[in-house]
């Protein structure tokens, strides 16, 4: 039984294996209501497929984000973009829609993230964190729970994926570099798209501004390795994730929505 409305922010790659997920039966509790992306046709092509492939059903693409809003889904699944999720997350739980999130960076700025903390308690809705191309908040969290703890976050990727970047040249394709150390806070300045992941992790850990975060361009590697370090004086975590590409990512969502409503929860 589809007891929850949703709405997608952002309809692109990603948006297309949660799309996947909805017609393919792995997200029974759900509705796609609506869609939004700033390329209109994007919207529409998400629409369609699910509109297609469920006769009967009706998801409407629309041209604004106050237009997604006005459909008061009950989530709203954000796929876009750090700046997008700025832009609409307040008015989105203040009109009673929770959020599913992996543009996580836009949380690393301290008064954004508190006043997204106090706008979803006042208003009985949640923002929920997917794990994206990482995952293990749960031991970061109940390890950074225990008492003073460190954590460290390390990633590996190839020099194409810098490409559009302020950090890259040509000498990354022949030569190993550590592009960026720093801490999560700078490292989504840096990469505002990029480092979603080292925000999560910090904001499960020790903060944006207390991780130790280091990025490492491999001539030749494909995908991304990321590895965390957490640590108090009673319990050590590491964490390795490999994404030949950000698909794990869609799946995270997948995996968040099926746990909001499941009875059994991980
Ligand atoms: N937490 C994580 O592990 C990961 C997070 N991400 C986040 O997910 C986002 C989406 O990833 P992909 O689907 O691969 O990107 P994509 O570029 O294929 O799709 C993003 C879509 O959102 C649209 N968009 C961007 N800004 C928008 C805005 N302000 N309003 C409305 N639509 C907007 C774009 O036009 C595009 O169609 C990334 O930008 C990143 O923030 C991506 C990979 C991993
Ligand atoms: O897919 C990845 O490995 C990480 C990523 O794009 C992000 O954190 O935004």
């Amino acid at each position: 039984m589809k007891n929850k409305t949703l709405a997608i922010v952002g309809c692109g790659k990603l948006a297309q294996i949660v799309a996947d997920a909805l017609t393919s039966g792995l997200l029974p509790d759900y509705q796609l209501i609506g869609t939004y992306s700033r390329t209109f046709d994007k919207a529409e092509a998400i629409a369609q497929h699910v509109n297609q492939s469920n006769p009967g059903y009706t998801c409407t693409p629309v041209r604004t984000m106050e237009d997604l809003l006005a459909m008061k889904a009950d989530y709203i699944v954000e796929m876009a973009s750090p700046a997008a999720l700025r832009d609409f997350a307040l008015d989105a739980l203040q009109n009673g829609s929770s959020i599913v999130t992996l543009s996580i960076g836009a949380l690393a700025d301290a008064q954004f993230y508190e006043k997204i903390r106090t706008t979803a308690r006042e208003n009985n809705t949640r923002v929920h964190l997917a794990s994206g191309s990482i995952g293990g908040f749960d031991v970061m969290r109940t390890i950074s729970l225990m008492g003073d703890s460190s954590a460290s976050f390390r990633t590996e990727k190839g020099p194409d994926s810098l490409k559009d970047t302020s950090v890259y040249n040509e000498s990354l394709q022949t030569e190993q570099r550590t592009v960026m150390e720093g801490n999560a806070a700078e490292a989504i300045e840096l990469f505002p798209t990029k480092v979603n992941v080292a925000v999560a992790a910090s904001l499960a850990t020790t903060g944006p501004k207390n991780i130790d975060v280091a990025i490492t361009s491999i001539p030749g590697f494909v995908g991304d390795t990321h590895r965390i370090h957490v640590e108090n004086d009673q319990a050590h975590a590491r964490i390795e994730v490999y994404g030949k590409t950000s698909d794990i990512a869609g799946w995270s969502v997948v995996n968040t929505l099926r746990n909001i409503t499941a009875p059994i929860v991980f």
